[in-house]
């Protein structure tokens, strides 16, 4: 039966749908994690369906003005509850804090990186001897279209200047080489990992190195899957991490208490700094970069109860320390969402 923990694995279809975004990036995590379900379940199969999301499509509107919900999310989920997909491959830092009813977080895998990096334009650095954020003068041209990076470089780096940067990591990656305007750009180091593009990384970004922290759920990858599917959630047991996956709760906990989405500057770090220690770090930045709060904590975490309660309480430390006023004035600022495209 459905709902027989110990047999689900072993009785009806031997296939798992696979859903994904199709850029390059989403497909290769897609791959990464039907090589791991494969390597434990031989038996079965797990076609990939790739698709383009809202978020792949419209490369024009701010980031933040979508409400940060669900962008890049929704349309594989219509297709998970349509029950034409059985899981759908998230990079987790893309996937809402709150999911839609009947589906879950069915597991998290093993994290790479989770830091942002700086990527500078390669004949500049060789000329200048350049490496890092602080080398740079006055005036340069970071380009990102994340408020969280542009907030938190803006307040260590007040001289800099920002420039709208979309697109998928080659396209960055081009334009960064074929804009005179840019000096570098922001990209987390997983996704060049896992693309073996990490040759082009200038600087590995974290609070005691550049002063910047990632995003919440940053270089793991998240499963989503429906609620009820017990041999579903029976085959990401067998290839969950168990430390990416409390270490992400505690993010995604803090993340959901500020009630931010992708699109508020909430930095984080969290490192297992001793077994069973976890230490997290979070700030909150108003988008210019002139206020910011900033909190840290070590706890011992062995459930994924304890590492919600520990965002939360992370959370409520930066609201006393006045995050909310931040997130306040950026929503009061935050134009309405556009209508999703179908
Ligand atoms: N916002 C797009 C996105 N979503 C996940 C990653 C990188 C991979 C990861 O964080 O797991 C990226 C690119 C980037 O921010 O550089």
């Amino acid at each position: 039966m459905a709902d027989d923990k110990s047999s689900g694995l072993a009785q009806g279809p031997t296939t798992i749908r696979v859903g994904t975004r199709n850029s390059p990036l989403a497909l290769a995590q897609a791959d990464l994690v039907v090589a791991a379900l494969q390597a434990v379940l031989p038996a079965y199969s797990f076609p990939i369906h790739g698709m383009t999301t809202t978020g792949d499509r419209d490369q024009t509107t701010a980031l933040y003005n979508f409400g940060g919900k669900g962008l890049w999310t929704t349309q594989l989920e219509d297709k998970l509850e349509a029950n034409e997909l059985d899981i759908i491959v998230h990079s987790l830092k893309d996937m809402p804090t709150t999911l839609p009813d009947g589906l879950l977080l069915g597991c998290v895998t093993k994290r790479e990186d989770p830091r942002d990096t700086l990527v500078l334009k390669k004949e500049l650095a060789d000329k200048h001897g350049w490496k890092s954020l602080a080398d740079l003068p006055a005036g340069s041209v970071i380009g990102t279209s994340s408020v969280r990076r542009i907030a938190q470089l803006a307040r260590r780096y007040p001289n800099l200047k920002f420039k709208d940067h979309r697109g998928n990591i080659q396209t960055r990656l081009r334009k960064l080489d074929e804009d005179p305007e840019l000096t570098g750009i922001i990209l987390a180091a997983a996704g060049l990992q896992r693309m073996k593009l990490d040759a082009h990384i200038s600087q590995f970004l974290e609070l005691d190195n550049g002063g910047i922290l990632h995003a919440v759920g940053q270089g793991a990858l998240g499963i989503e899957c429906r609620a009820g599917d017990q041999k579903v959630l029976d085959a990401l047991k067998l290839i969950e991490d168990k430390d990416a996956a409390l270490a992400t709760v505690a993010e995604r906990s803090l993340m959901r208490a500020l009630e931010g989405g992708c699109s508020v500057p909430i930095g984080v770090e969290t490192k297992w700094v001793a077994p069973g220690q976890l230490r997290l770090r979070a700030t909150v930045v108003s988008v210019q970069g002139t206020e910011g709060v900033d909190g840290e904590a070590v706890e011992a975490i062995s459930s994924a109860e304890e590492a919600d309660r520990f965002g939360e309480k992370m959370a409520a430390d930066l609201v006393s320390k006045g995050a909310n006023k931040i997130l306040d004035d950026i929503n009061k600022n935050k134009p309405a969402p556009p209508a999703p495209a179908k």
